[in-house]
């Protein structure tokens, strides 16, 4: 179960920019960023590829100077003071990113030193411990399975106790209980206060996340509490059950106007923004009499395959004017 939110956590600012813009040669990959990011939050940044998430995310913490705008992180000016900002930020990236010949007490030595921690003998012993693997720190970290490498990576980067935690397609490639087992882990680190920043595709980790920013070609057009964001979209659902879903299914994408169709196990969740077109094709539907209809909230999982399914690759951004 999700942890709560400590009081003295809840409502605090990890992060506040505004402008934020980026250009590379003569393409604005960000243009005017605003956001706000309250510390102990799980963060979804969501977009095409290369609609401009990872360069926003590092201007955000600091590892990357804006060509325009300003803020804060951390209490500190992400300019003016990106070495100190970058001392507390934990950077996790898709890819195992320790040195699988190196074994798992080396691997996060290694890290300690980049960080240039003083008891680093101390801190490997007790992030070893912490991972359950005494007896277990002289074996090669290549030797261990995904799921336990990406817990070891996850353990090196919190080292140094980082306040801020950048994820990027953190879970890609691991098996559904390691998955569980890291989020839960992540949400026990953002009730301590450790906020969270995670760039995604993958509908299983936007939906870990209890806030959402959808970027497209360098501006952000959606943003806020994951509950809400099917109603920012304008998002209306039914779900459709009953025989031969298939056919059903064949049949409504071939109409024009029905909108988004997906199969949720041994159901349909027909979702669309008009919401009378909709009601008038469940109308029409149900007269039918083959199949339930039945409307019911847009979910986050609805609203993520709406928006990532109009998304288009967003490598042709607009050049400076
Ligand atoms: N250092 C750089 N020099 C030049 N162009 C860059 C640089 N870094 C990123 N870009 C370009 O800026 C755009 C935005 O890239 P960015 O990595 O921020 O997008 P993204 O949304 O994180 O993409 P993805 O989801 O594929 O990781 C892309 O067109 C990318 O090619």
């Amino acid at each position: 179960m999700a942890e709560q939110v400590p009081e003295k956590v809840a409502g605090e600012v990890a992060i506040s920019v505004t402008g934020l813009t980026k250009i590379f040669g003569t393409r604005k990959v960000v243009d005017g960023f605003d956001m706000q990011v309250g510390k102990g939050a799980i963060y979804g940044f969501l977009g095409p590829n290369g609609s401009g998430k990872t360069t926003t995310i590092r201007m955000m913490c600091g590892l990357l100077t804006p060509d325009g705008g300003a803020g804060q992180c951390l209490g500190l000016d992400i300019v003016r003071d990106s070495r100190e900002i970058k001392k507390r930020v934990g950077y996790m990236t898709q890819k195992f990113s320790l040195y699988e010949d190196l074994t798992i007490a080396e691997n996060l030595d290694f890290t300690a030193r980049m960080f240039g921690m003083k008891n680093r003998k101390a801190l490997v012993a007790e992030a070893v411990r912490d991972l359950g693997l005494e007896g277990r720190a002289g074996q090669l970290a290549g030797t261990l399975s995904g799921g336990w490498k990406q817990r070891l990576a996850l353990a090196a980067c919190m080292i140094h106790s980082p306040d801020l935690l950048l994820l990027d397609e953190p879970t890609a490639g691991v098996d559904p209980k390691a998955r569980r087992d890291f989020w839960d882990e992540i949400r026990k680190l953002a009730a301590r206060g450790v906020t969270v920043l995670v760039s995604t595709h993958y509908m299983d980790e936007a939906v870990q996340c209890d806030h959402i920013a959808y970027i497209a070609y360098g501006k952000k057009l959606i943003d806020g509490a994951a509950r809400d964001i099917p109603g920012q979209i304008g998002l209306s659902t039914y779900v459709v059950t009953g025989p031969d879903l298939s056919e059903l299914e064949a049949r409504l994408e071939a109409e024009d106007g029905t909108g988004q169709v997906i199969r949720f196990g041994a159901e349909l969740h027909v979702s669309g923004t008009d919401k009378a077109a909709l009601d008038a094709l469940a109308e029409v539907e149900r007269a039918r009499g083959t199949h339930e209809w039945v409307a019911k909230r847009a979910g986050l999982e609805e609203a993520f395959i709406y928006l990532m399914a109009g998304a288009k690759d967003n490598f042709m951004l607009e050049p400076v004017s």
